[in-house]
């Protein structure tokens, strides 16, 4: 199957349609290929996971979403339809005010979000320079989404500095920020990976309440698979700059159809049972993201690989009513002919 009849599938038009986006880093070595041919869907009101391992460009992605890119960046092709408008064809000024009224995101280090030398109180009123409304109610709509966060005593505390706050508590004050100005798409990259455990739950559900109440999207971005289980509705799997497998999460955690999908569930410490000493990792090295690559990006780590896979990069093919996969295997033609 191909995206078109994904997209014919889902009735509304999504949110955010991101097509065929290619991106590389200019570096000394050469030009790291991030992003290739990267397609997913948005739709109003629901919560995306994007999860793979380490440097598979999850945060690229998000940052090419909010018009955050370093300066060696080059979006080479494609196009990002927010409310049908082409992100990358927008003047630098519009994209900036859609920052931070429309789009907003929470960072995985607080602190990066959070400026040290600024009381929240001043912070969260100037993230409402969008909003009507006097100081006053500007204020009071602060203290109310502290409030609904969890910040204890939010009328007192609002005067208060950044480092005042434990780690948790300013990762909490990061989301009332991000979520009081309404937006319609949150970007949320890693935000629960440099809290504990127990943080990190709460964190979640908190964020699920705030979704459901706000009605915004989500892009959550996630190395953590039992987070987004919890958290999204559906899931695009990243491996060395494509999305390898994306569908409806209760299918891709029940019926991986990507061998790397299922590589990385069986990967997964949540799915480890206690006894187990050591964590499974997946064999091989993830491949250089320098120069073009021919064939499958998983051939050189795929327990299934055939010839086909080390000379074709794979088609999405749809393996189930709401689930893609780049893999030769599900290709229908192959299992007639074979
Ligand atoms: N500014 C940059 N210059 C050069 N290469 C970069 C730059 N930023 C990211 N990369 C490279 O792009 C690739 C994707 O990185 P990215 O940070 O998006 O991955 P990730 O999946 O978010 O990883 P992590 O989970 O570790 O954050 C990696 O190979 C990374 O080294």
């Amino acid at each position: 199957m191909r995206r078109d009849d994904l997209t014919q599938h889902t009735s509304a038009r999504p949110l955010l349609e991101i097509r065929d986006l290619n991106l590389d880093f200019g570096t000394p070595r050469g030009c790291i290929h991030a992003l290739r041919n990267v397609s997913l869907d948005v739709p109003a009101a629901q919560v995306i996971g994007i999860v793979g391992e380490s440097g598979s460009g999850k945060s690229t992605l998000a940052y090419t979403v909010m018009g955050l890119l370093p300066e060696n960046a080059d979006v080479t092709a494609g196009s990002i339809l927010f409310e049908g408008k082409d992100l990358l064809k927008m003047p630098a000024q519009a994209r900036r005010s859609l920052r931070g009224d429309r789009l907003s995101m929470i960072f995985q280090d607080p602190m990066t979000a959070l400026n040290p030398v600024r009381t929240i109180e001043g912070q969260m009123i100037d993230i409402q320079h969008h909003e009507q409304g006097t100081r006053g109610e500007k204020r009071a709509r602060a203290i109310d989404m502290l409030r609904r966060v969890g910040i204890s005593d939010p009328r007192n505390r609002i005067g208060a500095y950044p480092h005042h706050f434990s780690g948790g508590m300013r990762q909490r004050i990061c989301i009332a920020m991000a979520l009081l100005v309404k937006p319609v798409l949150l970007i949320a990259d890693e935000p629960t990976t440099a809290l504990d455990a127990t943080l990190e739950v709460q964190i979640i559900h908190l964020l699920k309440d705030l979704q459901r109440e706000i009605g915004c999207s989500v892009l959550f971005v996630s190395h953590h698979l039992g987070a987004v289980a919890e958290l999204c509705d559906r899931v695009a799997v990243m491996y060395a700059g494509e999305v390898v497998e994306q569908g409806a999460v209760r299918d891709i955690f029940h019926n991986p159809g990507h061998p790397y999908t299922r590589a990385l569930l069986e990967c997964d410490p949540g799915r480890i049972r206690k006894s187990t000493r050591t964590l499974p990792t997946i064999p091989g090295e993830v491949p250089s993201l320098l120069g073009s690559k021919k064939g499958c990006i998983f051939h050189t780590r795929c327990p299934q690989a055939f010839n086909r896979c080390l000379q074709e990069n794979p088609v999405e093919y749809r393996i189930g009513v709401d689930q893609v996969a780049r893999c030769h295997l599900h290709d229908e033609e192959r299992l007639v002919s074979a």
